[in-house]
């Protein structure tokens, strides 16, 4: 790869792709996911990956969380490629390194609304920080709620769940695919601002896959794809910015 493509990847970045490129198929059928996508995320800040429909986002976002083999290129968590690891190593990486946030939620539905917080701490045969479990359990709204099963919660206390899941190992990235699309604007709009404080008060860093402009003026920066390539990126952005930006990537296809 020539220097110049490569991201400014230092210790404060927490996950990057390098040339990544990513085909589904094989032959005439053959899908170009991902086209050679050189970015960087940095540590403690929230970012949002934006696009057309099949423009690539959720393949990045599966590669770089290690759901997905790359076809060629580095995916890098840290210090470890993704990219080079067997399923066993990558499976203890999801586990102990990164939060997930899905739009269907993914809680177990037999467990209560606490044991589905803690079980990846315990597959990972950690103890919780009792502090932090209380400080995002208090501040998600769901200390009155944590003996409740999934079934008994709304979409929008499942996602707060979820959301607690994610930060309490204190992951060195959180992805969220779609975090608020099963919610309502209210529900989604809590969810954001959850997402964004553990940024600015744990330092967490927040990686979140949208099509919602509204969405991604939560983030810190935007992230743009357009046929499996960056195709430009905002900071600081607002609503305004960020649907301009998607109208002229729309006419630029
Ligand atoms: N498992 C798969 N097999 C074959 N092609 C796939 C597969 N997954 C994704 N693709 C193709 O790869 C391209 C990128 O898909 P991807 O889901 O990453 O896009 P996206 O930007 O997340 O789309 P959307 O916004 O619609 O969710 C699309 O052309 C899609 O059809």
């Amino acid at each position: 790869m020539h220097p110049l493509q490569a991201p400014d990847i230092t210790q404060a970045t927490a996950v990057a792709a390098v040339d990544l490129v990513k085909v589904y198929g094989t032959g005439d059928t053959a899908v170009r996911a991902l086209d050679g996508v050189t970015v960087g995320f940095a540590r403690a800040q929230f970012t949002a990956i934006m696009g057309p429909s099949g423009s690539g986002k959720s393949t990045l976002m599966h590669c770089l969380a290690g759901l997905d083999t790359a076809t060629s290129g580095r995916a890098l968590l840290g210090g470890t490629d993704l990219t080079a690891q067997s399923d066993r190593v990558l499976t203890k990486v999801r586990r102990e390194r990164i939060g997930f946030v899905f739009q269907s939620f993914n809680l177990l539905p037999q467990l209560t609304a606490e044991q589905n917080i803690l079980l990846p701490l315990e597959l990972a045969g950690r103890s919780a920080e009792r502090g932090l479990l209380q400080h995002l359990t208090e501040s998600l709204g769901l200390t009155g709620r944590l003996a409740h099963r999934p079934g008994e919660l709304s979409g929008g206390q499942q996602q707060r769940v979820a959301v607690a899941r994610a930060l309490v190992s204190r992951p060195e990235v959180v992805f969220a695919d779609e975090p608020t699309g099963n919610l309502d604007s209210r529900s989604g709009a809590e969810v954001l601002t959850f997402l964004s404080n553990s940024v600015r008060e744990l330092g967490q860093t927040v990686v979140m896959v949208t099509h919602d402009p509204g969405a991604a003026a939560y983030a810190d920066r935007v992230v743009m794809l357009a046929d499996g390539r960056i195709a430009g990126e905002l900071h600081d952005p607002d609503h305004a910015s960020i649907a301009a930006a998607l109208q002229e990537l729309g006419a630029r296809r």
